[in-house]
């Protein structure tokens, strides 16, 4: 059962219940003992928000997200080393358990809710959304992203790690990170099982949603037409279609924190503090060598200093990393002297800002009544099934089905390292009733009411044509030098005409994908309505394609690259991750990447948190022994 709506059950069995429940007071209360007595070992309960933190460990972890979480539990295998996971955040909810729900996380205490900066007028973007600004959701919560995302399950491409270490960052190549990806793993789909890219009994649980639309199907066939194979897009080759694959574990969410931290939350030298912001990480000058030495943080409405014997760990994210360093004296000289921030380090934190940005809204309609609808989906026997079966739509992957990556004309010549992605969904946006989609997306009342609302009765789908690598990079720098006051987010998104191009060529598949036979036996069809501020162009033209995209501009909420891997001029990391010119402080998380991954980037930053946790023992161990 899943435990987030037990509160629904014993709601509904109330009235009944009222007459045994003098008779069975005994037992329940026994019962109930045994269940507390059981809670404190389980290994999946909560874990437990330490109230005293000591003044010194080994290792201090900033940020429990994606990679936070696992650099907490790999780090405290080793019994001999104290670690200290500081997180922002609070812990998940029940919410946070219904994968179906993943959008209603959105604008709760669980993000930051940051916003894009408005756009300059020479490349605009996000036209479509109230200011001319786009949300870009991040985890503020135990287990980070990883709480707030959709779970799809996506390693990337193996040609991304290759370039990674043909970038100058030997250890990073595919076949060097394939079995840390595996090493997480615990996959439960009985076909993939087998297979030498996949592996069983890791902390991290991936599978199928067990519930999925007629319409799912269609997509792999349509795939089939279009003369892409229905692959393991984790496996030997990524161009192809598959039904999404995803972190969850018997129909609820898998976040890192569940998977990484619950089972190891009684380890005596992990301690865990939650509702920790961290504002500043300590550094000390010794001759002319920098070092890290701690940490400050607020909790309960006090600041408060713990040491680090050995290292901290960042991981913080691609906004928060890059802010944090700042604040503590590490990032670009001139933004640091416009904050009045001593400096500590001269590095180009903040730059390269890399994000799948991609068109929304593209709809199309179809005839018969089986689309993810929330007048029927979000029902009752749904929800019942749901809490009694593990099972149904309510598992379904943030309305995910169907993954694709397809190559444009633009892409790779090999046909191995497709430059766009696809989403499908069974769903659009007029499809919740313009509840909450809507909302999270910040659109304009008239580009909702002139689009979407006169589709609430239909059926409708969508795919997201995303842009797998970017040439266009944006930037985080600092709004204020105080640590509460979000930094300012720039994605520049669409400066290099390429992305423009490839981006417009990848909604012509699209476009193909309803054509197929697959989709028109529901009598598929696109929504012609055009765009306002696109009225003036042919529907359908590139100058059409490329005033939507400016209009409807859709992240998928993939930030990454501000604290870039490399030994080049601009990186701030080197190969080990350690943070170049600062003795005793590394950066793991989405921030590392030298360039976005091709695909959606919660398994790749886990892989870096493995191998982070990895490298640290190797260096230490070094250490030790010589
Ligand atoms: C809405 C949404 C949908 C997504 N969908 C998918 C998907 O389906 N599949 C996929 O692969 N990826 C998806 N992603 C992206 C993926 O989840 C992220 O790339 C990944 O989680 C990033 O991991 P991270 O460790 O870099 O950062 P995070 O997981 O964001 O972790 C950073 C942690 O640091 C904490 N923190 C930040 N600042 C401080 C501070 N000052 N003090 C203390 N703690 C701090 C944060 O609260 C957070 O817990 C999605 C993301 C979002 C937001």
């Amino acid at each position: 059962m899943a435990p987030g709506l037990l509160p629904l059950s014993l709601g509904l069995g109330y009235p009944a219940a009222a007459g045994w429940m003098g008779l069975t007071l005994i037992p329940l209360f026994l019962t109930a003992l045994t269940f507390f007595r059981y809670s404190a070992v389980d290994p999946e309960s909560r874990p437990v928000d330490v109230q005293r933190v000591r003044p010194e460990y080994d290792f201090i972890v900033i940020g429990g997200g994606s990679a936070g979480a696992v650099l907490a539990n790999r780090l405290s295998e080793i019994r001999s080393w104290s670690v200290l996971l500081l997180e922002a955040g609070g812990d998940e909810t029940e919410i946070s358990d219904i994968p179906s729900l993943a959008g209603y996380l959105q604008l709760t205490d669980l993000d930051w809710k940051y916003k894009t900066e408005p756009p300059t007028s020479h490349s605009p973007y996000c036209l479509a959304m109230k200011g001319d600004r786009c949300f870009w959701p991040r985890g503020k919560v135990l287990g980070g992203s990883s709480v707030l995302n959709a779970m799809i399950y996506v390693r990337g491409n193996r040609y991304d790690y290759d370039t990674w270490e043909a970038l100058g960052n030997p250890g990073w190549g595919y076949k060097h990170v394939l079995p840390f990806f595996k090493k997480s793993e615990d996959n439960r789909n009985p076909y993939l099982m087998n297979s030498s890219y996949h592996s069983v009994g890791g902390y991290l649980t991936v599978q199928e949603s067990p519930f999925r639309t007629p319409l799912a199907l269609s997509f792999i066939r349509a795939g089939e037409e279009l003369g892409y194979e229905n692959r393991d897009i984790n496996g030997q080759s990524q161009t192809g279609f598959m039904i999404a694959q995803g972190t969850i574990r018997r129909g609820s969410r898998c976040s890192t924190a569940k998977a990484f931290l619950r089972p190891v939350r009684l380890r005596k030298n992990l301690d865990i503090s939650m509702h920790s912001h961290v504002v500043k990480i300590l550094t000390v000058r010794q001759g002319s060598m920098i070092r890290t030495v701690g940490v400050q943080f607020w909790k309960n409405g006090r600041r408060w200093t713990v040491r680090a014997r050995k290292e901290v760990v960042l991981s913080a994210g691609a906004i928060n990393s890059p802010q944090i360093l700042m604040l503590s004296g590490i990032g670009p000289k001139d933004e640091l002297a416009r904050h009045g921030i001593p400096l500590v380090k001269d590095l180009k934190v903040g730059y390269n800002l890399q994000d799948h940005v991609g068109l929304g809204g593209l709809t199309f309609l179809i005839d018969e009544p089986i689309t993810f609808k929330k007048s029927r989906y979000q029902t009752l026997p749904v929800a019942i099934d749901y809490i009694f079966n593990e099972r149904g739509p309510m598992t379904s992957l943030g309305g995910v089905e169907g993954l694709a990556f397809v190559n444009t004309k633009y892409a790779d010549p090999s046909g191995e390292w497709p430059d766009i992605q696809f989403h499908f969904a069974p769903s659009s946006i007029n499809s919740d009733g313009g509840e909450q989609i809507r909302r999270i997306l910040n659109l304009k009342d008239a580009v909702y009411n002139t689009m979407y609302k006169p589709l609430v009765p239909a059926e409708t789908w969508t795919i997201l044509p995303l842009l797998l690598r970017p040439m266009s990079t944006g930037r985080v720098t600092l709004r204020s030098k105080d640590p509460f006051t979000p930094p300012v987010i720039d994605p520049n998104y669409f400066t290099h005409r390429i992305d423009v191009l490839r981006l417009i060529e990848g909604i012509r598949i699209a476009m193909n994908v309803s054509s197929t036979r697959a989709f028109q036996r529901f009598r598929s069809r696109p929504l012609y309505t055009k765009m306002p501020g696109c009225r003036a162009y042919q529907f359908g033209s590139d100058d059409y394609w490329e005033c939507y995209l400016r209009h409807f501009t859709f992240t998928i909420y993939h930030p990454s690259s501000t604290c870039k891997m490399g030994v080049d001029p601009d990186a701030v990391v080197d190969p080990r991750l350690r943070v170049h010119g600062v003795v005793g402080l590394r950066v793991a998380d989405a921030s590392i990447m030298p360039t976005i991954v091709s695909g959606n980037p919660n398994a790749p930053v886990i892989m870096i948190g493995e191998k982070a946790a990895h490298m640290i023992k190797q260096d230490h161990r070094k250490a030790k022994y010589n």
